[in-house]
């Protein structure tokens, strides 16, 4: 009955909780995992290491819980645990032994250490780690007195990669790879050079040598996606190419027993979306294997099997996560759908697993009215592990989402979609309706829990949401229907979805709203230039020039050479047809723009753009700033609630009749 509907309010956002990063016992009995809540006081989700056996029971903390911790990681015998925590005020390793519950800090690292991995004898662990070049600035200003205050000296930059989204104007330096004995002492550093070394590092069977992937062709500019697998002697720091692939060549890791090393990548063809494929090779480099060719769909993260014989992998199909085994012999079988979750702000796909022995694996699951839970699969059998929400949403009425499939009204082409009711709903009244759209736009929406969409379904919306052409998880062909031709028809996907949502009765053609964020920002500008059936939209983190945005965003390289049929300069027509900035002139929709002002994926001077050509031609606007936030505008709780509540604030103005309708 309506009576007992009890709706999410913004708060809530507070109260979410999710279990990520599990690493599963090698019997399979038990899983550590990072417990991610919320912490109001420093308005940030904090993550605490917390063990549960494998049937459910016995979960509990492993730690005092006074710092920041992520990325447990078992010692080979799995008798000590390795985590990094900023309990002692800066990013270092700690170690607890499992049989005392005694924990120690080991490291006093100068930045923050990445990639833990220990050796497989257990004496030491290899990492990465930010390091400065130590480079004097080429000007020294003369005549400072001793003590005086004179202005920041100017900062001279040279680097391709001077400022990186969520992290900022970076020192001059790169991520490079050490090795440490795991009772402490100083790092040693193994890599040097002008490139970083990023993702999974693997140490060799016999602990003599470490196995990572880096760019380091000589232009990275003109080759941003392409790299290689290298290996580095732990003894004398000689490094060895193993790979030369015209693509990426990244995430190695060594078979169980050594022979093989498996990796993801793909041959690049310089199309915009490219699915990642999984490799084995012999540990020389020889005999290079794709395992998934045949598959269509990008793998997602992987792990070889304890025997050796096959490799576990991820990869979403149509919405959802799904985990695979493929076997060397090349038998590939699919063993469970519902991997997700971990993405709890919209409903973007995405999870992890961990893999025990016998084929029992624990993975972050996924469903649309809670966020990323663990379960265990043994065989062909899912179970629960964890509900750590059960007492927070059985408080409340969490919005319903059903899966629709429409075709085309340009090609026949199907596309998904999903619709989240407002909680108590009733079909046969009328409700306000918000279409909210995906960025990427290679990326992909699924049946996730979404805090921003339920908070806006709980003021009384119907909210949509689709994967347009262009999505992930389709196949090659579905997502580069866009390939230098976006936005177009995806913009003809959304209206159909909006369509097929309006037949069904229940929403109001004159309560029609519609937002995005990145390249949803991008899909909400250019539909309203090119529609004015919707009452009001919201603009979050566009693209509105795509010559300012090759020219100001972080992954500048990339974004130029793989979304553009060229260079800006070389191609002004081609970029400027399809900015939303050269058709503001059609725009009468009122527009809330929403951006962080340390965005540097898509900076906020895009917005700024937008903004002022609606205020030159007079249509209804503002625009929201927010300080200090990045593109993941959701990181910080508050500006998690922030953006549903601005969004009820501005399409509630623009409501037929004040918002009495239902
Ligand atoms: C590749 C990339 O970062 N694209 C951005 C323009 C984008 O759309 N990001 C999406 C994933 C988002 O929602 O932030």
């Amino acid at each position: 009955a309506e009576s007992e509907v009890n709706p999410l309010q913004y708060d809530d956002v507070f109260a979410l909780e999710l279990a990520a990063d599990p690493q599963v016992h090698a019997n399979g009995n038990h899983v550590v995992f990072v417990r991610r809540s919320m912490d109001r006081q420093t308005d940030r989700m904090v993550g605490r290491l917390w063990q549960v056996a494998t049937d459910g029971s016995n979960l509990r903390p492993l730690t005092s819980g006074e710092g920041n911790e992520s990325s447990p990681r078992w010692s080979p015998d799995f008798e000590r645990l390795a985590y990094v925590s900023d309990q002692s005020g800066s990013q270092q390793i700690h170690i607890r032994w499992q049989d005392s519950g005694h924990t120690s800090l080991v490291s006093t690292l100068p930045f923050s250490p990445g990639s833990l991995s220990w050796s497989p004898d257990g004496e030491w662990f290899a990492f990465t780690m930010f390091t400065p070049e130590s480079r004097q600035a080429p000007v020294q200003l003369p005549g400072k007195p001793a003590g005086a205050e004179w202005a920041e000296a100017p900062t001279y930059i040279d680097s391709v990669q001077y400022r990186r989204d969520g992290a900022g104007y970076s020192p001059q330096g790169n991520s490079h790879l050490y090795v440490m004995p795991v009772e402490g002492g100083t790092p040693r550093q193994l890599t040097e050079g002008d490139y970083d070394v990023r993702g999974t590092i693997s140490w060799s069977h016999d602990g003599e040598a470490i196995y990572y992937s880096a760019n380091k062709n000589e232009n990275p500019v003109a080759e941003p996606v392409n790299s290689d697998i290298y290996r580095v002697e732990v003894d004398s720091a000689e490094v060895q190419r193993i790979t030369n692939t015209n693509g990426p060549a990244s995430e190695p890791k060594v078979s169980p027993g050594g022979r093989q090393i498996a990796f993801v990548g793909y041959q690049d063809r310089q199309l915009a979306h490219q699915a990642n494929r999984l490799y084995v090779m012999n540990t020389d480099g020889s005999e290079i294997r794709n395992l998934t060719e045949d598959l269509d769909r990008s793998v997602s993260s992987f792990e070889w099997a304890r025997d050796g014989r096959g490799i576990y992998f991820s990869y979403d199909d149509e919405g959802e996560g799904h985990l695979a085994l493929h076997t060397l012999r090349g038998v590939a079988e699919t063993l469970t759908d519902g991997v997700g979750g971990l993405s709890y702000s919209r409903p973007y796909t995405g999870g992890q697993f961990s893999v025990a022995d016998n084929g029992k694996l624990v993975f972050t699951q996924m469903a649309s009215n809670r966020p990323a839970e663990l379960a265990f699969l043994e065989g062909s059998q899912t179970r629960p592990i964890t509900q750590l929400n059960r007492d927070f949403l059985s408080a409340f009425s969490v919005g319903e989402v059903e899966e629709f499939w429409l075709e085309s009204s340009v090609d026949d082409t199907r596309i998904q979609g999903w619709i989240m009711y407002p909680p108590g709903f009733d079909e046969s009244k009328q409700y306000p309706m918000i279409l909210e759209i995906h960025g990427g736009p290679h990326a992909a929406y699924g049946p996730v829990f979404a805090m921003e969409l339920q908070l806006m379904a709980a003021q009384g919306y119907v909210v949509v949401y689709t994967n347009p052409r262009g999505s992930t998880s389709y196949g090659e062909d579905f997502a580069n229907l866009i390939h230098h031709n976006y936005p177009s028809n995806d913009y003809d996907d959304l209206m159909d979805a909006v369509d097929l949502v309006v037949s069904r009765g229940f929403v109001d053609e004159e309560e029609l709203f519609i937002m995005g964020g990145s390249g949803g920002g991008v899909l909400t500008s250019w539909s309203i230039a090119h529609t004015d059936r919707f009452a009001a939209a919201m603009v979050v983190n566009p693209v509105i020039n795509w010559i300012s945005f090759t020219l100001t965003a972080d992954m500048y390289p990339y974004f130029s050479q793989y979304w553009f049929p060229g260079l800006p300069w070389d191609n002004v027509e081609h970029y400027m047809e399809y900015s939303p900035i050269s058709h503001v002139g059609k725009v009468n929709t009122p527009v809330l723009l929403f951006t962080g002002e340390s965005d540097h994926r898509t900076p906020i001077s895009e917005t700024e753009q937008y903004y002022q050509a609606l205020k030159l031609r007079g249509v209804e606007s503002a625009m929201v700033r927010v300080p200090g936030a990045s593109h993941a505008l959701h990181l910080r709780p508050s500006n998690l609630m922030a953006k549903p509540a601005y969004a009820v604030y501005w399409f509630d103005r623009f409501r037929a009749n004040g918002g009495e309708s239902n």
